[in-house]
């Protein structure tokens, strides 16, 4: 089967500084402040053309970055990502423009994506549409709510019919009626056989939407496999981590750091 995404051995490194201090220093002096801190570490997946793949995992996992490596909006520090086709990102923080108001970042991220001004006008209407934005449209997007944002990233990417789809956490700020028409389209879409990733802490939505689960703990991958394997395993270790004291989470926590740190020292 011929692959959409293929995602080796991809590591993310963050600087933690101790202050502003720490952090003018480091500036100066490159790699002589802060902690190394890995938001990845070593993680691998592929992803074939049609897959919907959703990625799990609790706060801080790895979710969102390595979404945003796969999408090409964050640089990853070591491995390779490669991916067949146009992939568009909807996100929370959708990368609209603050200032901009929202018809010029419609055509902006068009122009962007190479349309034709003919193209981009035959567009913008159904994109405004969708987003349920007509009254605000000509507004500057900062005096948007985080679901206007979010219905607007929505609605330019499925308009633009990318070939892969990255939805990071968009309908989680909207409200129920716009997340049920936005699960519609991306049912569509899985229809036509578009290759999907979909982040969210909604398994009811995972269970809904996705055939494969990529489970993320500490920057590693915990899991991949099939929905009906994964979720029921990742249920059972929410109960368990949900009954755990603050005490056994830090062990647990800490656990998951040594482990990670074994696996970035076998890669080097
Ligand atoms: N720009 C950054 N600088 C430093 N650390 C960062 C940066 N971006 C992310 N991180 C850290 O990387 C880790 C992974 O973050 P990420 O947002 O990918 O997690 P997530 O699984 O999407 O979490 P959530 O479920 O809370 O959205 C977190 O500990 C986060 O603090």
């Amino acid at each position: 089967m011929e692959k959409a995404i293929i995602a080796k051995n991809i590591s993310k490194k963050y600087k933690l500084y101790s202050g502003t201090k720490e952090r003018l220093l480091d500036l100066v002096t490159p790699k002589s402040y802060g902690e190394d801190f890995y938001a990845l570490a070593n993680v691998s997946f592929e992803a074939e053309i049609g897959d919907i793949i959703g990625f799990i995992g609790i706060n801080g996992s790895g979710k969102s970055t390595l979404s945003n490596i796969v999408a090409g909006i964050v640089p990853e520090t070591s491995g390779s990502v490669q991916v067949n086709g146009q992939s568009a990102l909807i996100a929370v923080s959708a990368g609209l423009k603050n200032d901009l108001t929202g018809r010029d970042n419609i055509e902006l991220k068009l122009l962007m994506l190479g349309f034709s001004k003919d193209k981009i006008k035959e567009l913008e209407p159904s994109i405004i549409e969708f987003a349920e934005l007509e009254k605000f449209i000509d507004q500057p997007v900062k005096s948007y709510s985080s679901g206007m944002k979010s219905r607007l990233g929505f609605a330019i990417s499925v308009n633009v019919d990318p070939d892969i789809l990255i939805i990071d956490e968009a309908l989680s700020v909207g409200d129920k009626a716009f997340a049920d028409k936005s699960l519609k389209k991306m049912k569509e879409f899985k229809q036509r056989g578009k290759t999907m990733i979909f982040v969210s802490h909604s398994i009811g939505q995972m269970k809904e939407f996705c055939e494969k689960i990529l489970w993320l703990e500490y920057g590693m991958v915990k899991d991949f496999g099939l929905v009906e394997e994964v979720i029921p395993k990742y249920e059972l270790f929410l109960k368990e981590w949900k009954n755990m004291s603050s005490k056994e989470r830090k062990a647990y926590r800490d656990a998951g750091i040594k482990r990670q740190k074994e696996a970035l020292a076998q890669l080097t």
